[in-house]
């Protein structure tokens, strides 16, 4: 792979609802170790956006490209195998479940008891989770409990280290500090450095400017279906980019 080529390029996708353009010809390009954020204000289509990316959505047209490679997602599942894996709000954790089990929720190491009673490698899965945890910077204390007891950063750790455990390129975010408090998010945006510090890419959705701020690289400002602008964050203020999103 070319360094200059992104892990992630969306070209002129158009996602229509009978009438309603939700996006028209937008792009998007993420390289390795980068955050785009995707902002804009209610029904801009971030989520269509995401949901596009993510394979829930078939794009109306329009490519998206991983490595430059062009692709097409007939499945979330689909778009998992390629690498691409979406943390929604609900982060879609088993409450009552360990991290090592939700990380595996699903596929469960195995070994064999007395050389053939196939049963779950409960070791093997807390090993993986102690790794993955620290592999984020994160450490847990106790891996043996529920994740009910973890507070919302811990919870969106959890998450995050189940997509990095099966390999995860390019993360997306959906408002991943949403309903925090201000100590849980810095942690949520810690965790969103050590992901651009291993080289993956990250698109970033928040209302917050704050924390787009704090923690990413670019923003595409998506206003009623359309990229009303681009920006890296060096090179921007709030002000800018609150205009860009209501436009005027
Ligand atoms: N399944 C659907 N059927 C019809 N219209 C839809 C559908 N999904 C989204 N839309 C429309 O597409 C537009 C973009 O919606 P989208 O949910 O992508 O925006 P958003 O930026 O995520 O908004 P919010 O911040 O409120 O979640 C809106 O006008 C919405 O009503």
């Amino acid at each position: 792979m070319n360094s200059a080529t992104p892990l992630l390029e969306v070209r002129n996708l158009s996602r229509y609802f009978g009438a309603v353009h939700a996006l028209d010809n937008c792009s998007l390009v993420v390289h390795p170790g980068e955050v785009v954020a995707l902002a804009g204000d209610n029904g801009a289509g971030k989520t269509t956006m995401i949901k596009a990316i993510s394979g829930v959505y078939p794009p109306t047209s329009g490519e998206i490209l991983i490595e430059g490679k062009p692709v097409t997602f007939s499945s979330p599942q689909d778009a998992r195998e390629k690498g691409i894996e979406t943390i929604y709000q609900d982060l879609a954790l088993a409450d009552n479940l360990t991290i090592g089990a939700n990380i595996f929720l699903g596929r469960e190491p195995m070994k064999k008891l007395f050389g053939f009673l196939p049963v779950i490698d409960r070791k093997a899965m807390a090993e993986a989770a102690r790794a993955t945890m620290a592999q984020l910077d994160f450490h847990v204390k106790r891996l043996d409990a529920p994740v009910s007891n973890f507070s919302g950063g811990q919870r969106q750790a959890v998450a995050i280290g189940r997509a990095v455990y099966w390999n995860a390129r390019i993360l997306i975010m959906d408002e991943p500090t949403a309903a925090l408090g201000v100590p849980e998010q810095r942690k949520v945006v810690a965790l969103i450095k050590s992901l651009k510090a291993q080289g993956r890419g990250v698109v970033f959705i928040s209302h917050n400017l704050q924390d787009i701020f704090a923690v990413s690289d670019r923003i595409v400002v998506l206003r009623r279906g359309i990229v009303a602008g681009e920006r890296k964050i060096s090179e921007t203020t709030h002000e800018e980019v609150v205009k860009l999103m209501i436009g005027g």
